[in-house]
């Protein structure tokens, strides 16, 4: 083991908090363009798939509310430093902690067959399609999911568990965004009204309080203007040591 947990903090850190140029991973921007999104196809890139840039599947929808939090974004100028809107994209990779630390010190937790979850069916459009804009300083985050129809819960509906999982995704990311490795403790879920599938919603989370390890934090799901409530829900997330990962969480 070359590298401490120091390093694999500052690693999952930096996965989570930085755009993806920062971190060495992914697209070269962290809010880009439609116009310049363009990407290799994957067969023929060696850098790993980041989920949450625009695809074919995308509503007309998504990539509207994708290009309005875009140019919000926060822009790395050539001297390396931040500057601009208070927005930045979160990149989503299918093997997250692999990624983000280099993947050979974690050999207990990482499996090589592991996948996150959220990111395991790459057919564009089947599954979970969404991308998280975090603001750091309001602590907040808004995700633009579009539900696939691999999601199917109530005939022609999503799934309560794909819902309940994209609720934890969003809040979690914002919690790791604040305070590095981080662990559900509770999640408190009301459905209120059903999500179609294939349509494109907006999971909008933010910080209510912290008390030492604890972050608790709130979440609405609705409609993308906003006029229909689906659910609401609040998480509870404590910050862990990864030890506490290595000893079987
Ligand atoms: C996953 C970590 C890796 C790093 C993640 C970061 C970045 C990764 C990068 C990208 C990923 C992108 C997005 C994130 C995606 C998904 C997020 C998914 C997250 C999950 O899907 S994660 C799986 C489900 N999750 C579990 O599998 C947890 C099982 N569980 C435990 O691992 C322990 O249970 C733990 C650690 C929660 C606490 O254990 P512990 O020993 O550290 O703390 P302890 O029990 O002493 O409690 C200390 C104080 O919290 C209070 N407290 C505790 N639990 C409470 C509860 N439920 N309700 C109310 N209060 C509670 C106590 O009452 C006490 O309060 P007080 O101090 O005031 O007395």
């Amino acid at each position: 083991m070359t590298r401490g947990l120091g390093g694999l903090f500052r690693g999952v850190q930096s996965l989570t908090s930085l755009p993806a140029t920062r971190a060495g991973l992914g697209h070269p921007s962290a809010c880009v363009s439609l116009r310049t999104m363009v990407a290799l196809p994957s067969f023929l890139s060696f850098e790993p798939r980041d989920f949450s840039l625009p695809n074919s599947s995308w509503s007309s929808e998504m990539l509207r509310l994708y290009e309005q939090y875009s140019i919000q974004c926060e822009v790395e100028t050539e001297g390396g430093e931040n500057r601009g809107g208070q927005w930045q994209r979160l990149p989503s990779y299918n093997r997250s902690l692999k990624y983000a630390t280099g993947g050979n010190y974690l050999s207990k937790i990482i499996q090589s067959k592991a996948r996150l979850f959220t990111r395991n069916i790459r057919d564009p459009g089947a599954g979970f399609e969404y991308v998280v804009f975090a603001n750091k300083e309001e602590k907040r985050c808004v995700c633009i999911f579009q539900a696939g129809h691999r999601l199917e819960g109530p005939p022609g509906h999503v799934h309560g568990g794909a819902t309940a999982t994209m609720i934890d995704t969003v809040t979690g990311s914002l919690a790791a965004l604040l305070s590095g490795p981080v662990m559900t403790a509770n999640l408190n879920i009301n459905y209120r009204s059903a999500i179609p599938l294939g349509s494109t919603v907006l999971i909008e989370t933010s910080l209510d309080s912290e008390e030492g390890r604890k972050k608790f934090i709130s979440c609405k799901v609705t409609s993308t203007d906003g006029s229909k409530l689906h659910t609401e829900a609040t998480a509870l997330f404590l910050s862990i040591n990864i030890s506490h990962l290595l000893q079987g969480g």
